[in-house]
């Protein structure tokens, strides 16, 4: 049972869709509404480096550049884009000694292409293949596109993580043709590495805050879904602050995710991390085993730059794992 050390840095929480699920999102002039600064990032990526993690999620709202407000603030910190700012980020916290994995919605072939070398892995949620009610105000959830954003970081050989959100109102086939979905673009590149399983969590204050939690039994089901359908080498995630994960990983699931011992979930920020000690001795006789948010496989075959292969050379071990300090 994998898991990798992170610390979870909140970029920008302006965005251009609306999922009624999500509780991230801000409206500029809103409470909390933010494009965080360099000097409120580099300490974090630095107590991170101390604390031993070896990731840093940055995470974004989708094409936030299409909100004005947005840009004004951009243009005081001195960026004429989102991406080049996360180049900067992305070099800021190689150079501290972490590894960025980028989450920021749709991607063009070149932002990608921009950011592969500065990016351990990098991740986008498929959510769901079907079109539904939670996603009428998104145009960056229509599935074809997030479907092409994958598909594009298969051809750069970009280590990569999506996933299901479960419990928006999709149905079980719908689940099923999103797991079909996934695997038929990971037999085409092969640069699945693993598959979130996400149960949607009710946030107040959201459209759907009404909306129930899938149970467990439907968690559960999914997982044999992903299971049955996903090629044997891409790992099954759930997020152990979200689910209790131990009936789960008798049904498939291999990963645990990003768990940080410095920072909060900022999607699910109602929801605390557990303490890996405390997990492992829950788990038991179930090892944890630390990686790193490049699984071991891609690691291996090298799927990296030059520019951060000294830093994954260094965290690793010769399995490809954590190097034990
Ligand atoms: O702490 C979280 N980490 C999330 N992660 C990060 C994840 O925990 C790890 O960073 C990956 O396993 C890579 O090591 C995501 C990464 C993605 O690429 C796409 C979606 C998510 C969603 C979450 C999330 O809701 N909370
Ligand atoms: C980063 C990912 O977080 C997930 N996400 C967004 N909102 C919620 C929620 N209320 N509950 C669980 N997961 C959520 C989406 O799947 C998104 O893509
Ligand atoms: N906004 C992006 C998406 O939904 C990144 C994660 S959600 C905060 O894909
Ligand atoms: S889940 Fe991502 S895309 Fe949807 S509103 Fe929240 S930040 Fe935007």
């Amino acid at each position: 049972m994998t898991y990798s050390k992170n610390v979870f840095v909140p970029v920008t929480n302006i965005c251009r869709n609306r999922c009624g699920y999500c509780g991230f999102r801000r409206e500029p002039g809103q409470p909390g509404a933010r494009l965080m600064r360099p000097e409120e990032i580099l300490p974090v990526l630095e107590k991170g480096v101390k604390a031993g993690c070896t990731e840093a999620l940055f995470t974004f709202g989708e094409y936030a550049e299409e909100v004005s407000e947005y840009r004004k603030w951009l243009k005081e910190l001195g960026y004429s884009s989102t991406l080049e700012y996360l180049l900067f980020l992305c070099e800021t916290a190689i150079d501290a000694g972490i590894l960025p994995h980028t989450n920021a919605g749709i991607m063009t072939h070149s932002e990608l292409k921009a950011l592969k070398p500065l990016n351990a892995s990098m991740g986008l949620m498929l959510e769901s293949t079907a079109t539904l009610e939670a996603h009428k105000d998104c145009p960056g959830k229509l599935p074809e596109l997030r479907l092409n954003t994958i598909r594009e970081a298969g051809k750069l050989r970009i280590p990569y993580t999506t996933g299901l959100l479960v419990g928006i109102g999709e149905e079980r086939k719908d689940r099923i043709e999103s797991l079909e979905a996934i695997a038929s673009l990971h037999k085409e590149y092969g640069h699945i590495q693993e598959v979130i399983v996400q149960n949607f969590a009710p946030k107040p204050g959201t459209p759907m805050e009404n909306f129930p939690a899938p149970s467990i039994e439907e968690m559960i089901d999914t997982i044999c879904l992903a299971r049955q359908i996903l090629p044997s080498d891409i790992a099954v995630q759930v997020a152990p602050n979200l689910v209790d994960p131990k009936a789960l990983i008798a049904k498939g699931v291999t990963d645990l995710g990003g768990i940080s011992p410095l920072t909060i979930d900022w999607i699910n920020p109602e929801a605390e991390w557990p303490d890996v000690k405390d997990l492992q001795r829950k788990l038991n006789p179930i090892l944890l085993r630390e990686r790193l948010p490049i699984y071991p496989r891609y690691v291996k075959k090298m799927w990296y730059s030059d520019r951060i292969g000294e830093l994954i050379e260094q965290l690793s071990d010769t399995d490809g794992y954590r190097k034990k300090s």
